[in-house]
């Protein structure tokens, strides 16, 4: 039977390369973005995660075997906070009860290998207290000194990591017989790291924490295939992970310790 996919971020890099790779597969895939996809929302603001949620809805006829939440920005303020952690566990959640339908449910949602680079403790705090209003806040705080803006990212991403690690174990996701993971990339080529790559010296830079020889950054297929393993009817015992894709980095990073 054919299995329909739910993707954000659809429109461009991760998310585009893997609607793309899930439908070459034989899927049905709903793509989710701003513009150019099946299902238009702006996953931002709370009107736009429930017109996400009742689109897909009419789109899929209330069944779906696959969610993959892959949205997300670096900047700016405050999109990058409502986004990447509040619209991510927005879709995830809010689209889970259309999973029950399914004979092999799966989910999935991208953090980053930003999540152990520096962050801010109260911001995470915030975000997976779940309260918007003062995640917003502290991030104006972050964004209006040059010296701390640049742990916004990385909060979203480390809050969206524990959020994962948290929920995956419970009676919503496991106990309910679906596996919810998230992945972590490294530098992916995409717009996103469009301006990061552009000049030798950038990717230089990116190259020398990455102890893959030649292999500082990937194309958007490496994560996508990925994804697609993890949302697979073969994923049948992954759970609650968050994988790194990216090199090898991680294992530097966090050496053998657990987090
Ligand atoms: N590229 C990387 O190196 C990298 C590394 C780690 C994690 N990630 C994560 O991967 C995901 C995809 O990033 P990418 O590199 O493919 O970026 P991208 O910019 O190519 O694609 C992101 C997509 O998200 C959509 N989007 C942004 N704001 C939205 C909103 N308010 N509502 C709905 N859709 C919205 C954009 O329109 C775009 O199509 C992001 O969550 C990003 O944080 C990327």
């Amino acid at each position: 039977m054919t299995r329909t996919m739910i993707v954000t971020g659809a429109a461009s890099g991760i998310g585009k390369a893997t609607a793309e790779l899930l439908r070459e597969r034989g899927d049905t895939v709903i793509g989710v973005d701003l513009r150019d996809a099946d299902v238009t929302a702006d996953l931002s603001t709370a009107e736009g995660r429930a017109s996400l949620i009742e689109q897909v809805r009419e789109a899929s006829g209330g069944r779906i075997d696959g969610i993959l939440a892959i949205a997300g920005l670096a900047a700016p303020i405050p999109a990058t906070v409502a986004v990447n952690f509040f619209g991510m566990v927005a879709t995830l959640e809010g689209l889970r009860p259309l999973l029950s339908g399914s004979e092999a449910p799966r989910a999935v949602g991208i953090a980053s290998m930003a999540s152990l680079h520096p962050h801010d403790d109260e911001l995470v705090a915030l975000l997976t207290a779940g309260d918007e209003p003062g995640a917003l806040a502290r991030a104006e705080v972050l964004a209006g000194d040059p010296s701390t803006g640049h742990l916004i990212y990385a909060s979203t991403k480390k809050a969206f990591a524990q959020w994962v690690r948290r929920a995956a174990p419970g009676e919503d996701w496991a106990g309910a017989g679906i596996p919810l993971n998230a992945i972590a990339p490294g530098v992916i080529v995409t717009p996103m790291t469009a301006p990061l790559l552009e000049t030798e010296e950038g990717r230089e830079q990116i190259r020398a924490g990455v102890p893959m020889p030649l292999n500082g950054f990937a194309e958007a297929i490496v994560p996508a295939h990925l994804l697609a393993w993890l949302v697979s009817e073969e994923n049948t015992h992954l759970c609650g992970q968050v994988i790194f894709v990216d090199g090898g980095s991680d294992a530097v990073i966090r050496g053998d310790s657990t987090w």
